[in-house]
């Protein structure tokens, strides 16, 4: 039986403005924020304030160990790798087993014709 996909995600605020450009596509999660499904569509809140900021398509849901962690998905996060690294290090203190998000924004614009 698969569990219900979640339908929202939250980032801590100062890391919000990456996602909302579209800078940042991917996230590093353990394995209690790893059941995303690939297709969905999912709505990003501020951790802190729990304030809607925009919402993504999830595209893939990869395992990744944390010594695999590398310059690549710095630049995907958006982050300098040992910052990126460091943060981690103290939301999943000693996890080895992680999983990475991809995802892509979708444009909030409306068309006006
Ligand atoms: C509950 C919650 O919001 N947790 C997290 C966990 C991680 N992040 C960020 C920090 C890094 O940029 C990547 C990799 O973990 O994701 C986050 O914003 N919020």
């Amino acid at each position: 039986m698969s569990a219900i996909a979640p339908t929202q995600i939250t980032f801590f605020e100062f890391l919000t403005p990456l996602v909302a450009s579209g800078q940042k596509t991917i996230t590093i999660r353990d394995f209690s924020e790893s059941h995303y499904q690939p297709g969905t569509q999912v709505e990003v809140y501020t951790l802190e304030s729990h304030t809607k900021v925009c919402d993504i398509v999830i595209l893939a849901v990869e395992p990744l160990a944390f010594d695999d962690i590398n310059e690549l998905h710095a630049d995907q996060e958006g982050l300098p790798l040992d910052e990126l690294k460091h943060l981690i290090q103290q939301v999943y203190p000693d996890q080895q087993r992680l999983f990475m998000i991809s995802f892509a924004l979708v444009d909030s614009k409306v068309s006006s014709n």
